[in-house]
C-alpha cells in the first residue's frame, strides 16, 4: 500500500490535506504537491497509511524536497500549538515560521551571502595601507563611504568580485552580513555589579525550565544579564534564542552580542535580504549558529541544541502579531522553553501586567535590578504645563530653552512624539470644515514635504487643497503636531545643529534605519526626532534631554490597555536621557500637570503604577484576571457583519461561564470603505473559550451569510480596535 502523507499547505482554510506518497519521506520534511490548478509547497506533519478521502480521490507528491526533516519535531509541536490556540490553519503557521525561499522550494543549504558590511577594524583601517592591492582598497573605501553594508555588485563603479572581497575578510577588515566566523580575541566580558550577578546566579541555579520575570529599571544592566549567560550556554555548547521587539534594535545588538559573547551569532527579521534571512534559520537549525537575535517570528525557529530563551522589553506589543495567526511571540517562547526544559527570561523595564501578575502568583521567579549600572543616576523629570500657553509647532519656550542648553553642552537630545506627519488636523477657520478620509472614520495627517494629505489608516491620499473646498476661504489651520512640523521647527531654531528624524516615513526601506541609528550612536547627528521607533531599548550614551512633546495624546484612550500602555511608553523613552556619565533630564509638556498617572512617572515608580492598574482590571475581570478573544468582522455594510455576529453570539448568551460582550460598531467603525463590527468574548475558563471558539471558527468558515465577511479570531487581544 503506498503511504499516505498529511501537508500542511499554505492556503487560507482546513488543517492539513492528505496526499499519496511513492517516495520515501520523513515528518517535517517539504513537499511539493498538486493543489487544484496550482502547485504548492507543503510540510509533511503526519504519516499514515489510512485517509478519509477516498483512494481514487487522492492525489500524489509531485516532489520530496528536503530529505532530512526542516522542522523537527518540537518545531511541529509548537506549530500545532499555536495553530490550535489562536484557531489559525495549521499550514499558514507552518507558512510564517519558514523563511520566504524555503517557503518556496528552495533547497536547505545556505545560499551564497548577499551583502558585506566593514568590521569594527576596517571601519578605522586606512584604504591607503593597502596601497599594494588597489582593488582591495577601492572596496575598502567603498564600503567606508557607504552608510550600510552592500551587496558585491555595489561596491565600487563596476562592482566588485567576490575573490577581492574574500581577502578583504580575510584580513578582518570586512564581513559578509551574518557572518558566523570571528576574532575571538574581540571578546570583552564587562564584570557584573552584584545585584546583576545575583541575577545571573539565580537563573543559572534553576534547573530544568523556569521563568524568571527580570525587571529593571532603564540602564541597570539587563542586557549584560542575558549576554552573560548566553556566554555561558555557548561555553557549555548549547544555543540562545533572543527575540527583541524592533528591527531596530537588531544591529546594535548583534554587535553587542558579538563583543560580549564571542559567540557565533546570526540576525532573523523582516529587514534581511531574502537570502540573508535563509542562511541564518539554516544556521540555527544545524546549530552553527550559537545565539540566534530575532525579533518577532523567530519564536519560531528550529534549534539543534537549545539552551536558554530570552524575551527582551518582554511588554512589547509588536510581540504580537496583529494580522494572519495573531500569535503572541513571548506567550510562545515561554511554551517553547517549557518543551525544551530550559529557562526563559522575560526582561523589561515596564514588565506587562501579566508578567507582574504570573510573578505575584509565584508562576514566575521574580529578579529586580533597582538602579541603573554604575555611576548613571536616574534622569530627573519634570512637567511643562501647556495650558494658556501658544506654541502651535509643539515646543513650549521653556523646553527650547532646556533643549538649547543641552546642545550647547554638546549632549545629544531626543524629542519624542508619537505621530508622523506635519498636523493631524486641517480646519478651515471659517466654515469649521476638517479634513476627513472618505473611507475610514479619521481625520486625514497632512504631510508638508509631499504637499499631501495622508490617512494612516487606509493610505489613502489626495493633495493639501490651497483653499477650503467647503466654503474657499484661505483661512486653512492645521492643529496639533507630527514629527515633520517639530523637525521644522527645529530646523529654524537650531540650524546649525545636526538633526535626524526617525519616522516610517523616513527610514521604510533596508538598511535606512541602521544608517540612521549609526549616525546617532557616531555622535554625528545632535538632534534626534522621533516616535517609538526610538522609545525603546537603544541605549545612546551621549543622550542627556528626552522631550516628550505631548504626553496628553494617550491620557484618554479607550482601550483597556491605554494606561499600561502610555506608563509603559513614557517610562521607556525617559529611560534613554543619562545612561551613562551625563545626568539626564526629561521634560513633559502636559496639560494635565496633576494627572495621576504623570506623577507616578519617577524612575523607579513603574511597579506603583503597574499595581494600581492590576486592582483596577481585577475589579473589571479584565486579563490578566480573565480571558478574551475578539471576533472581528467586516463587510461593506455594518447590518451585514452585525448579523453574522448576532448569529454566533446567540447561543451564547446565557452561559454560565462566558460573557458576551457586544457584537457592536468597532471603535473606527469604518475603514477603507467597509464597515467593522466586533463581538468580544470573555472567560475566566481558558479551555471553555477555546472549545467555543473552535466552534465558532468552524460556523464562521461553514456559514453562507459569512462569505460576505472578512472576519478573524483574536485570541487575548492586545487590543480592542
Ligand atoms: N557589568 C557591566 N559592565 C560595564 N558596563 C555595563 C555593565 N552593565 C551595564 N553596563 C552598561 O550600562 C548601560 C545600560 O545597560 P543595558 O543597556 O544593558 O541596560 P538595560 O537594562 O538593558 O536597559 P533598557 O531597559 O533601558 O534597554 C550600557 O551602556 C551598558 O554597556
Ligand atoms: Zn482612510
Amino acid at each position: 500500500m503506498t503511504p499516505i502523507c498529511q501537508v500542511a499547505l499554505p492556503v487560507p482554510r482546513g488543517e492539513t490535506y492528505d496526499y499519496l506518497c511513492p517516495f520515501p519521506v520523513t515528518l517535517g520534511a517539504r513537499v511539493r504537491v498538486p493543489f487544484g490548478p496550482r502547485r504548492l509547497v507543503g510540510v509533511v506533519t503526519a504519516l499514515g497509511h489510512a485517509s478519509e478521502v477516498p483512494g481514487n480521490r487522492l492525489k500524489a507528491v509531485l516532489e520530496v524536497l528536503d530529505q532530512e526533516p526542516l522542522l523537527g519535531q518540537p518545531e511541529l509541536d509548537l506549530l500545532n500549538f499555536a495553530a490550535r490556540y489562536y484557531q489559525a490553519p495549521l499550514g499558514q503557521c507552518v507558512a510564517t515560521a519558514l523563511p520566504k525561499l524555503l517557503r518556496n522550494g528552495k533547497a536547505a543549504s545556505p545560499v551564497l551571502n548577499t551583502r558585506w558590511q566593514l568590521t569594527a577594524q576596517g571601519r578605522t583601517t586606512e584604504p591607503q595601507t593597502l596601497a599594494r592591492a588597489p582593488r582591495q582598497a577601492a572596496a575598502l573605501a567603498a564600503l567606508q563611504a557607504s552608510e550600510s553594508a552592500l551587496a558585491a555588485a555595489q561596491i565600487g563603479a563596476q562592482g566588485t568580485p567576490s575573490a577581492i572581497l574574500k581577502a578583504l575578510a580575510d584580513k578582518g577588515l570586512i564581513e559578509a552580513l551574518n557572518h558566523l566566523t570571528l576574532d575571538s580575541h574581540e571578546v570583552e566580558t564587562p564584570t557584573l555589579n552584584d545585584a546583576q550577578a545575583s541575577a545571573v546566579e539565580q537563573i543559572r541555579s534553576a534547573s530544568g525550565f523556569s521563568c524568571h520575570l527580570l525587571d529593571g529599571v532603564t540602564g541597570s544592566g539587563k542586557t549584560e544579564v542575558y549576554l552573560a549567560l548566553a556566554r555561558e550556554q555557548t561555553r557549555l555548547g548549547r544555543q540562545s534564542l533572543i527575540l527583541v521587539p524592533e528591527i531596530g534594535l537588531t544591529p546594535q545588538m548583534v554587535e553587542r552580542v558579538r563583543r560580549h559573547t564571542g559567540a557565533r551569532t546570526v540576525a532573523l527579521h523582516s529587514g534581511l535580504a531574502d537570502g540573508e534571512r535563509h542562511n541564518a534559520w539554516l544556521a540555527a537549525r544545524t546549530g552553527e549558529a550559537d545565539i540566534v537575535l530575532g525579533t518577532r517570528s523567530a519564536v519560531f525557529v528550529p534549534l539543534a541544541r537549545p539552551g536558554l530563551i530570552v524575551v527582551d522589553e518582554e511588554h512589547d506589543s509588536s510581540y504580537k502579531q496583529q494580522d494572519g495567526i495573531r500569535y503572541h511571540a513571548r506567550d510562545l517562547a515561554v511554551r517553547r522553553a517549557q518543551q525544551f526544559a530550559i529557562p526563559v527570561i522575560l526582561g523589561s523595564a515596564t514588565p506587562s501586567l501579566e508578567s507582574h501578575f504570573n510573578a505575584a502568583q509565584g508562576r514566575y521567579q521574580h529578579l529586580t535590578l533597582d538602579h541603573r549600572y554604575g555611576q548613571a543616576k536616574p534622569p530627573r523629570i519634570s512637567m511643562i504645563d501647556l495650558r494658556g500657553q501658544r506654541c502651535p509647532d509643539g515646543l513650549s519656550n521653556a523646553l527650547i530653552a532646556r533643549v538649547g542648553q543641552h546642545l550647547e553642552a554638546g549632549h545629544q537630545v531626543l524629542l519624542f512624539i508619537n505621530r508622523r506627519g506635519y498636523s493631524p488636523i486641517m480646519l478651515c477657520h471659517d466654515c469649521g470644515w476638517t479634513a476627513l478620509c472618505e473611507r475610514c472614520d479619521a481625520r486625514l495627517i497632512s504631510h508638508q514635504r509631499s504637499r499631501s494629505l495622508r490617512c494612516h489608516h487606509c493610505g489613502h491620499q489626495r493633495p493639501i487643497p490651497p483653499t477650503c473646498p467647503d466654503c474657499g476661504s484661505e483661512e486653512l489651520h492645521q492643529l496639533g503636531q507630527g514629527t515633520e512640523r517639530i523637525d521644522a521647527r527645529a530646523a529654524q531654531l537650531w540650524p546649525d545643529v545636526e538633526r535626524i528624524r526617525l519616522d516610517r516615513d523616513q527610514v521604510s526601506r533596508r538598511g535606512e534605519l541602521e544608517a540612521a541609528l549609526e549616525r546617532i550612536r557616531s555622535g554625528q547627528a545632535q538632534l534626534i526626532i522621533g516616535t517609538q521607533m526610538l522609545a525603546k531599548g537603544h541605549d545612546f550614551p551621549d543622550l542627556s534631554l528626552v522631550g516628550i512633546i505631548d504626553a496628553d495624546q494617550g491620557l484618554y484612550g479607550q482601550d483597556f490597555r491605554a494606561t499600561e500602555q502610555l506608563a509603559q511608553q513614557i517610562t521607556q523613552v525617559a529611560g534613554r536621557a543619562g545612561r551613562r556619565d551625563i545626568p539626564g533630564e526629561v521634560v513633559v509638556q502636559t496639560h494635565n500637570p496633576e494627572h495621576p498617572l504623570l506623577g507616578l512617572l519617577a524612575p523607579g515608580r513603574y511597579a506603583r503604577i503597574a499595581e494600581a492598574l492590576l486592582a483596577e482590571r481585577e475589579q473589571l475581570a479584565w486579563p490578566p484576571y480573565a480571558r478574551l478573544a475578539l471576533i472581528r468582522a467586516e463587510a461593506s455594510t455594518a447590518q451585514t457583519a452585525m448579523n453574522v455576529l448576532e448569529e454566533i453570539a446567540e447561543p451564547l448568551f446565557g452561559s454560565d461561564d462566558i460573557d458576551v460582550l457586544g457584537p457592536a460598531p468597532a471603535p473606527m467603525e469604518r475603514r477603507g470603505g467597509r464597515y467593522r463590527c466586533q463581538l468580544l468574548l470573555r472567560s475566566h475558563k481558558r479551555s471553555v473559550l477555546q472549545a467555543q471558539l473552535g466552534h465558532i471558527r468552524q460556523q464562521l468558515e461553514t456559514r453562507p451569510s459569512a462569505r460576505q465577511l472578512r472576519w478573524s479570531i483574536d485570541v487575548d487581544p492586545q487590543s480592542l480596535d
